[in-house]
Parts: C-alpha cells; sequence; structure tokens
C-alpha cells in the first residue's frame, strides 16, 4: 500500500528530505509550498511525485505530514492543523532548528488526538531553496527526535521508518535538551558570525581595504552569517532566552580575554590557545557543517601537477564520492599530503583500497 507524505515547504531542507524519503518505492511524495513557482519547480526537478495547491485539501490525504517550514511559520501551521480534517493515525512531525515552542504546541494538537513528533536533522548549509536541495543531505548527520512524554512507541518507531532512507543517525532528546545545546554549536555562533560581519563593515569608511583583506580565517568563522535571514530571524526569537544566556557567558568570557591582553603575559596567552586549540582538534566535527560526521583518508602524494585529478578521476571511476578535499603541508613542502572527506566508512575503505590497488601513493587514516 503507497504511503502518502505530505511535505510542507519546499527549501533546501523540505526539497533534500524529499528526494531521500521518495527512494522508498512504496511512498508518494505531495510537496505544497507557499510559493507556487517552488511547487513547480519542485515537480520539475523530481524533488516531489505529486503537486499541492490546496494545503487543506491535501492534508486529508496524507499519512504523513512534515513541515520543513522557517519556524515561526511551522508553529502558525500547527495552529492550522488544529481545524484540519485528517487521517486518523497521521503522523505530523518538522524539521525546525528549535524544539520548545514547537513541542509545546505540540500538546495542543495531542489534545486533538493528533500526534505530532519534532524533528530536527542537524545538517544543512548556508543555501537554502529547492535548487539547493540534495539527497544525500542527512547522511551521517544527527537527526533529533523530541517525541512528546508517553508519545506512544509505534508512532516514532513509524516515523523513524519513513526517514530512513536519509541515513541520518536518529536520536531522541527532550525539546528544552534539544534547544540549549543547538543554542551553544549553533545558534549562539551564527549571532558571532553575523556580529562579525557587522564589524567588518563598520571598518568600512576609515579603511575600505580591510574587506579586501578578507580570506581564509574570516570567510571560515563567517560563512553561515551568508544563510536565510528569515529562517534565522525566527530560530532567534524562539531560542532568544538560551542565546541571551550564551551572550551573558560570551560577554564574561571576553572580559577574561581582555584582562589577558591587558596583562600580556606571554605564557597565559599561550595557554588560553593552547586549551582552545585542544578542544577544537578534539571536536567530531569537519568543514562539512553543523554535527556532521565525515571520513577523512590521508594519500601520500608527490608534489607535482595534475596529482590531484589523477586520484580523484580515480574515485570517480569507482563512483565513490567525496565530500572535501584539502592539501595539508608537510615536511617543508617535500610532500603535500592529500586528504580527502568521505560520507561513510565503506566509501573511504573502497577509495583506500582503490588508490592503493591502483596507483604508487600509500593511503592511512590519522
Ligand atoms: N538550512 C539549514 O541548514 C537547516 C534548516 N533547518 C530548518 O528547516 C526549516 C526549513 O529550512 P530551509 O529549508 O533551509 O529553508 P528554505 O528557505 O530553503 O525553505 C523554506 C521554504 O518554506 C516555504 N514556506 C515559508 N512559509 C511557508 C508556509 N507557511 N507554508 C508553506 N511553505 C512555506 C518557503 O517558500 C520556502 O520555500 C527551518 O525551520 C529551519 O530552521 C534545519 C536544519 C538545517
Ligand atoms: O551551514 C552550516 O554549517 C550549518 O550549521 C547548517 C545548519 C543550520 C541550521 C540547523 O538547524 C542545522 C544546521
Amino acid at each position: 500500500m503507497t504511503t502518502h507524505i505530505l511535505i510542507v515547504g519546499l527549501g533546501l531542507i523540505g526539497g533534500s528530505l524529499a528526494l531521500a524519503i521518495q527512494k522508498n518505492p512504496e511512498v508518494k511524495v505531495i510537496g505544497f509550498d507557499t510559493d507556487s513557482h517552488t511547487v513547480r519547480k519542485a515537480k520539475k526537478l523530481g524533488v516531489i511525485h505529486d503537486m499541492a495547491f490546496n494545503l487543506k485539501e491535501s492534508a486529508k490525504m496524507a499519512d504523513f505530514i512534515i513541515f520543513a517550514t522557517p519556524v515561526n511559520a511551522t508553529v502558525q501551521l500547527m495552529n492550522e492543523a488544529q481545524s484540519w480534517q485528517l487521517k486518523k493515525n497521521v503522523i505530523l512531525t518538522d524539521t525546525g532548528s528549535t524544539k520548545k515552542i514547537i513541542m509545546e504546541k505540540a500538546k495542543s494538537l495531542k489534545a486533538r488526538g493528533i500526534t505530532f513528533i519534532g524533528g530536527h536533522p542537524m545538517a544543512g548549509s548556508h543555501k537554502s531553496g529547492v535548487e539547493a536541495a540534495k539527497a544525500h543531505l542527512f547522511e551521517n548527520a544527527y537527526y533529533m527526535l523530541t517525541p512528546l512524554e508517553h508519545e506512544d512507541e509505534h508512532h516514532i518507531q513509524s516515523l523513524e521508518m519513513i526517514l530512513q532512507p536519509a541515513k541520518g543517525k536518529i536520536l531522541r532528546v527532550l525539546a528544552h535538551e534539544h534547544d540549549h545545546m543547538t543554542a551553544v554549536v549553533s545558534h549562539f555562533p551564527h549571532l558571532i558570525a553575523a556580529s562579525l560581519v557587522h564589524q567588518l563593515s563598520s571598518e568600512n569608511e576609515e579603511y575600505p581595504f580591510t574587506r579586501q583583506l578578507a580570506a581564509g580565517g574570516f570567510r571560515d568563522t563567517t560563512r553561515i552569517a551568508s544563510s536565510n535571514p528569515v529562517m534565522w530571524r525566527d530560530i532567534t526569537i524562539q531560542n532568544r532566552m538560551e542565546l541571551v544566556k550564551q551572550l551573558d557567558k560570551w560577554q564574561s568570557e571576553m572580559d577574561t580575554v581582555k584582562s589577558l591582553l591587558m596583562q600580556a603575559e606571554p605564557a597565559n596567552i599561550e595557554h588560553y590557545f593552547s586549551r582552545a586549540k585542544y578542544v577544537r582538534d578534539e571536536l567530531p566535527i569537519t568543514s562539512q557543517g553543523a554535527m556532521y560526521s565525515v571520513y577523512d583518508l590521508h594519500v601520500d602524494v608527490p608534489d607535482y601537477p595534475g596529482v590531484i585529478s589523477e586520484v580523484t578521476g580515480l574515485l570517480a571511476k569507482h563512483l565513490i564520492s567525496i565530500t572535501n578535499l584539502r592539501i595539508v603541508e608537510t615536511r617543508e613542502d617535500v610532500f603535500g599530503i592529500l586528504v580527502i572527506s568521505f560520507q561513510s566508512i565503506d566509501d573511504r575503505q573502497r577509495a583506500s583500497s582503490s588508490i592503493e590497488q591502483e596507483t604508487d601513493y600509500e593511503t592511512y587514516i590519522s
């Protein structure tokens, strides 16, 4: 029997989920968006099977409804859903970056016999819109679910089954824990990134050339400031209490930094950076984005032109996709060590075997 899944909001996340979920041949994905051009584009790109232009009508037929809209719109849609005619066993979920307010609203739905299980895939990017959607976006990323207390286990497992083709690492957390943790690793860093960009912008009058110098570090630290402002407006408003607490801690941390600088004691300043380096180097994250597991392979290649395309060509020949590639300079430039990131241990293993069998290069895992 076909399972009908209605996705509301066909942007980066809704589109990516639609692509992943439709790998299950028993599923039909129907897409709705307030922007009708987006719905048509999603159909044209093969992101959805069927287009929906009347949300209330389409909701009637759905077995699952996924809200992949900015979080304030999700709360509004949950309000509206209370008066929709829905299938008896329908399961509602969302993809929002905040969970506390949404799960409060879920209680009102539950009072009307409607199951809502909060969801948040911890992968994404600063891009938005259906054109940026990718079926593999959530592979190996944590996918948090926030069921209400005493939620029927069968409901949670049905949702987990539907989400399975996305290949995320599903875990269950409480909504308030979710909002605290994401404030620390995602929402607060976003505020800092935006504030650094504002600080650069204010330099413009006196030192207009400064922005030309904004390379490597500044770009790495501020990439997320290029994200969708509407989405972040909603997230920061909903999670503002946690953010204010983080801001207090940050201000006290900056006071510490200020006094370290004023004292100018080299050992203390070095220790400050050493501690940060140690903690940062131990993180299970990479440049791919928040809480995204990747698997690095080091390839000991000589430093001559064409060597990178030789290795990437070999991987392409074996249909092994890579998520990142960088050169680490070692041994006074004698060797360029190529570091390639993969989405799974299996991909990394296949890559290692192919490179070792078909080239003279050694590979190792750090
Ligand atoms: N962008 C990211 O990296 C991540 C975002 N999220 C969350 O997923 C949700 C969606 O984010 P994105 O896909 O990035 O945003 P997006 O901006 O790419 O897409 C949102 C889509 O929702 C549509 N929309 C807005 N209001 C609507 C409404 N009332 N009814 C129907 N459609 C509506 C918009 O037209 C747009 O097509 C947000 O709640 C966000 O917090 C979660 C994980 C990562
Ligand atoms: O682009 C990045 O690095 C991100 O951190 C993407 C992201 C944005 C919002 C989320 O709720 C989860 C992940």
